[in-house]
């Protein structure tokens, strides 16, 4: 069954009936004395879906961010984190949805993701990935944990992050509970089609991770994105939005939208708050032109030197071993 596809829509469905903001805020590097108000910002002005997880050492102050407002009810927010790559171990994997779900003060998580497909040494999560820190976790153990999780009411959906085509070939047909969505890197650099169109094609929602291309400057001056713009702005701006103009990061997260793929841009801004939640639509013929650039960047990649590893971007070249 194909995860549907929502030509720029505020929700995406999963295949368990479960619904997504496609604009969420992402929280890495969202520093806990700005939280407060990022995340009331947020709620404010319309944000629903809040991107976490363990590894970025904020999810206390952002619960307390939750649990101070009252704008929104808890059941009216989408909540995702994820089991960081020094926690595959089942027992320790149920551990760290706890403190998540404790941390968060969200009682459930509505999504909860495998952050890496492969394992590190309990301990090891934020050191250097290197030969010795990986852990011979195999991942569809740390899957049935996962499906225990969901068993036991603690998060509604699972799902997986940094999985290509070759690892799901093997994951999909074991699963008896299968991943929802699919987050990983996308933006008009890196935009991953075959990818996209596997996961769509398999049910599995993908949402985009760096869709602003880390918002410093490669990927939002590029001369296609920003040729649409200066044209649309010389012409009034968007049609969709009413506003005057309209901005690169827009049309980055529209070209996201446009193709079914939920995002969550990350800002502690409230002007660019505001900016990445309005939503333009992008005509048939912007959509092309951004689909011609030919340029090629991967920002994430936190293990350039480790050779076991090449298979988790270059799934042609090696088999992978942990499944
Ligand atoms: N699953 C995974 O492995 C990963 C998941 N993620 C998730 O994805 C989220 C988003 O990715 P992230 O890496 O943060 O990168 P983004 O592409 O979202 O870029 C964020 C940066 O862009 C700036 N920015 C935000 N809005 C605009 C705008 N409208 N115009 C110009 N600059 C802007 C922000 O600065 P400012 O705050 O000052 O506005 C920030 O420095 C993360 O926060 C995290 O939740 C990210 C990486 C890996
Ligand atoms: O979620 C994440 C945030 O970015 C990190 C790199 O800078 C990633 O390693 C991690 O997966």
């Amino acid at each position: 069954m194909a995860a549907s596809n929502n030509n720029n829509s505020k929700y995406a469905t999963f295949s368990n009936g479960r619904k997504i903001d496609t604009i969420g805020l992402g929280t890495y590097r969202a520093k806990p004395d700005e939280l407060k108000m990022v995340i009331e910002t947020a709620l404010k002005i319309g944000y629903r879906h809040i991107d976490c997880a363990r590894f970025y050492m904020n999810e206390k102050d952002i619960g307390d961010a939750i649990a101070d407002q009252q704008i929104v009810p808890r059941s009216e927010l989408f909540i995702t984190s994820k089991v960081y790559r020094d926690s595959l171990r089942p027992d320790l994997l149920r551990e760290s949805c706890l403190k998540s779900i404790k941390d968060l003060q969200c009682e459930y998580l509505d999504l909860y993701l495998i952050h890496w497909p492969f394992a590190q040494k309990p301990g090891t999560g934020h050191e250097k990935v290197t030969e010795e820190v990986l852990d011979n976790v195999q991942i569809m153990d740390s899957w049935k944990e996962m499906e225990k999780l969901v068993d036991d009411g603690l998060v509604k959906s699972i799902g997986v992050s940094n999985f290509t085509i070759q690892i799901l070939e093997k994951m999909l047909p074991q699963c008896r509970i299968k991943p929802v969505v699919n987050q990983v890197e996308l933006h008009p650099y890196l935009p991953q089609h075959e990818l996209v169109k596997y996961c769509q094609d398999n049910g599995i929602v993908v949402t985009a991770y760096t869709p602003l291309g880390k918002g410093d400057g490669s990927v939002l001056n590029n001369p296609v994105i920003n040729g649409i713009v200066e044209k649309r702005n010389r012409q009034g701006g968007s049609s969709t939005t009413g506003s005057s103009s309209i901005t690169p990061a827009q049309v980055a997260i529209a070209w996201n939208n446009q193709r079914g793929v939920v995002v969550i841009p990350k800002s502690s801004n409230p002007k660019r708050l505001q900016e990445n939640l309005t939503r333009i639509t992008l005509t048939e013929d912007e959509v092309a032109q951004i689909n011609g650039i030919t340029t090629r960047l991967r920002i994430i990649n936190p293990f350039p030197d480790v050779a076991s590893l090449k298979w988790v971007f270059s799934p042609e070249e090696q088999s992978c071993p942990f499944i």
